[in-house]
């Protein structure tokens, strides 16, 4: 007999009331009671979904406040000590406070997602806090519902802590979590441990026999699902096989059905992918089920639903031929008990014909653009800036205004000429702002952007948005990722008219403001019938055009973004330099295009640049903007010496923080003692549309003020 699950499910609620919730509490508009409650609200509504359809085994702790990775370090009681003493320890950590930085963030794997990277230390002491995975049980149970609490497993845990070498003394709390668990009389607990199907190292692979020998041989615990997903197990399958754990949850969608007979475990057969918005074709998930050679299956996702958005029929906007395709999270379900149930019946279920479609990328090559001193010395000549050239890296606060004005136009409550006006105003007021503070290269400030990938996809044929498809992104920040599914095309310029009217209005060079073709991609749902790299080229010819016609229009300077560059790599080395290759020709395709004159910037997030650094190099852009602020030593040391202009974040824009300008002055010094003076941009690490007006004003006064200060001693 088969059963169905899902491995995790969203969270953020179907109109984003967690959202809503989170930031009416952290604005002080209503108490942590009513967050309690809204939290109580949103895991019953999912659990009646979840039963209502059917779903066989549900489960619980996939909700969370936060991030998942944070409620384990609650879990397991890895809370630094300097946030103890703040209001709301948790939200202290995941954001931070006045006068406390928060803990880092990075991506989740090769996802959009986020989660808060824990402070591990040798001295952080371990010790087990189960109250939320065992309130989550008894709030199912009282509700009719019997669940398995899911919590990231210890390898995954420490792998992303970077803190391995403390496995032995992280599993007695694991340890006791299970019992705590069997006394509560659960039957299954799901460990997650997508670090699994990365490359592990020996001593990671060590760490996952070592950790389910022991927590499968603890005495009173419930059956153990090791939930591993985005990719294949590769030899962590044997190592796990050999282990007493009763469980294995595979992805079949990124990965492959395994040869190894998987005698005496069930098998969680992740055959509905949970990373794409299309249906699944039941023959080929049926094949793939029948091929599993295990005790029992359950047929399940491939990784949790949290990356998709809650349910097709909340669109009343998109093309029924496209929806007749879409499964978003509810219909995903919806497709796991049914495959459960064909399974069971050993129902014969033909294949669909998969549409195969043939790429229309052209393949002409493009000339390669003047070796960089050449180009350098003619934007020197044009340009005309100073030393440490101050910048920022494209958006300025989204203000309430500005949002609601949009929710007015596609209401039909606004007209879009008055909608352009005040885009037009919002415009002359971050001009205006820049030029009183000082700064070298302006920006426009994207205030016609609901998002940086939404906007553009609303200008792209071959991609369809929707109105109520929110994924989290982080916290409470979400995005809706666009569907991808024909051949891109750019119909018209989209840009110019914003970049040229910001231009018009001041004497400095403006910086042209685009959104580069892989990132594009990444924070879309891809198609699924031609290759991503294909897909790639396609928009990067559509970004060229907008480039050739930012040049044609007299911005003298165009930044083409690139923050996803690092979020696609694949997770095995084997795959990366072929990815790479590809991604960084997709750039250069965007960029090439210009003359030497034209400066082109590139902007990348996230502190793991060191890793792509080459890949980076590659891109040859004029000036790259990356992020240091929180991790500045390693990044400093990784690119000293490069050989283009290069601005590493002198802030993080992720706080409310207002940095001052002797803080600024300092870690520019630092990076004038490892890159030329001529080479060094000085800029916040990311875009500001997060930030209030009074945050960016003060916050980029200091850095104007530093910059000044420096150049003084060159
Ligand atoms: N796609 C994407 N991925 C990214 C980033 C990014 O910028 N974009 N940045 C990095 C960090 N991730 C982020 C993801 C989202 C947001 C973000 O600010 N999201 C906004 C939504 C942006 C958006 O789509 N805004 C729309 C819709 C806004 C909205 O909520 N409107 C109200 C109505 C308007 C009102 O009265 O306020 C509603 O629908 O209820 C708009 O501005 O038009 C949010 O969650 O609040 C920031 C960073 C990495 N990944
Ligand atoms: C996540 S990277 C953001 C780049 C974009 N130009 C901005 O400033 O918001
Ligand atoms: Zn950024």
């Amino acid at each position: 007999m088969s059963s169905s699950t899902v491995l995790g499910y969203p969270r953020i609620g179907p109109n984003r009331e967690l959202k809503r919730a989170l930031e009416s509490y952290w604005d002080g508009r209503t108490t942590r009671r009513d967050l309690e409650e809204e939290g109580a609200r949103l895991r019953a509504a999912t659990w009646g979904r979840l039963a209502g359809l059917g779903l066989g085994e549900l489960p619980s702790n996939t909700f969370s406040f936060y991030d998942q990775v944070l409620d384990t370090a609650v879990l397991l009681g890895a809370v630094p000590e300097r946030y103890l003493a703040a209001d709301d320890p948790y939200f202290a950590m995941a954001r931070g406070t006045d006068g406390l930085a928060p803990l880092r963030m990075t991506k989740w794997f090769d996802t959009n997602y986020h989660y808060i990277v824990p402070e591990i230390g040798p001295k952080t002491v371990f010790t087990l806090d189960a109250a939320k995975p065992l309130a989550e049980v008894r709030e199912a149970r009282a509700l009719g519902h019997e669940t398995r609490p899911v919590v990231v497993g210890p390898v995954t845990f420490l792998s992303l802590s970077g803190a391995l070498e403390r496995l032995e003394d992280v599993l007695g709390p694991y340890e006791e979590l299970l019992a705590a668990l069997a006394r509560e009389e659960v039957a299954w607990v799901q460990l997650d441990e997508p670090a699994l199907v990365t490359d592990l190292t020996p001593a990671q692979l060590d760490a996952v026999r070592a950790a389910y020998s022991r927590l499968g041989a603890a005495p009173d615990r419930p059956k153990i699902l090791v939930a591993s997903y985005f990719g294949d197990l590769g030899p962590a399958l044997p190592a796990l096989a050999a282990t007493p754990v009763e469980g294995i949850g595979l992805d079949l969608v990124r990965g492959s059905v395994p040869e190894l007979a998987l005698d005496g475990k069930t098998v969680f057969a992740g055959v509905v992918s949970g990373r794409d918005v299309w249906r699944t074709d039941p023959g080929r998930a049926l094949e793939k089920l029948r091929g599993v050679r295990a005790d029992r299956i359950v047929v399940s996702t491939s990784c949790s639903l949290q990356h998709v958005p809650y349910d097709v029929a909340a669109e009343d906007g998109l093309e029924p031929a496209l929806v007749a395709r879409l499964a978003f999270a509810e219909q995903k379900v919806a497709e796991v008990v049914e495959l459960a149930r064909l399974l069971a019946d050993g129902a014969a279920v033909p294949f669909d014909e998969a549409p195969v479609a043939a790429a229309s990328v052209s393949q002409e090559a493009r000339p390669a653009r003047s070796p960089y001193p050449v180009r350098a010395a003619a934007q020197a000549g044009h340009l005309n800036l100073p030393p440490l050239p101050t910048t920022t890296i494209g958006s300025f606060p989204q203000t309430g205004e500005l949002r609601a004005a949009r929710a007015g136009v596609v209401a039909g409550a606004l007209a879009e000429d008055d909608y352009e006006k005040l885009v037009e105003r919002e415009i002359e007021h971050a001009i205006q702002v820049q030029e009183d503070l000082g700064l070298d290269v302006l920006v426009h400030g994207e205030p016609e952007r609901n998002d940086m990938v939404q906007y553009f996809a609303e200008h792209l044929d071959g991609f369809a948005v929707t109105k109520n498809g929110w994924v989290q992104s982080y916290g409470s920040r979400c995005t809706r990722p666009p569907i991808i599914h024909g051949d891109v095309r750019r119909p018209a310029p989209i840009t110019v008219r914003w970049s040229t009217y910001a231009q018009s209005l001041t004497d400095r060079p403006v910086k042209g403001m685009l959104t580069g073709p892989v990132t594009i991609v990444a924070w879309s749902f891809d198609r699924d019938d031609l290759p991503q790299r294909d897909v790639v080229f396609q928009v990067a010819d559509a970004i060229a055009e907008e480039v050739r016609d930012l040049e044609a229009a007299g911005l003298s300077v165009i930044q083409v973004d690139e923050p996803a560059l690092r979020e696609l790599l694949p997770l095995r080395a084997a795959e990366q330099p072929a990815y790479l290759e590809w991604a960084v020709a997709a750039y250069r395709r965007a960029t090439s295009v210009v003359a030497d004159r034209t400066q082109i910037h590139t902007h990348l997030c996230y502190s793991d640049a060191d890793q792509i650094l080459a890949a980076i190099d590659g891109l040859d852009a004029d000036v790259t903007t990356i992020e240091s602020a929180r991790s500045g030593r390693r990044i400093l040391d990784a690119v000293s010496g490069y050989s283009r202009g290069l601005g590493p974040g002198v802030y993080d824009i992720h706080s409310p923080r207002v940095p001052s300008a002797d803080e600024v002055e300092e870690r520019l010094a630092a990076t004038l003692k490892v890159l030329p003076g001529d080479r060094v941009w000085v800029n916040p690490d990311c875009g500001l549309k997060t930030r209030t007006y009074a945050q960016v004003e003060a916050s980029l006064g200091n850095v104007v003020e530093a910059a000044r200060r420096l150049r003084a001693t060159l």
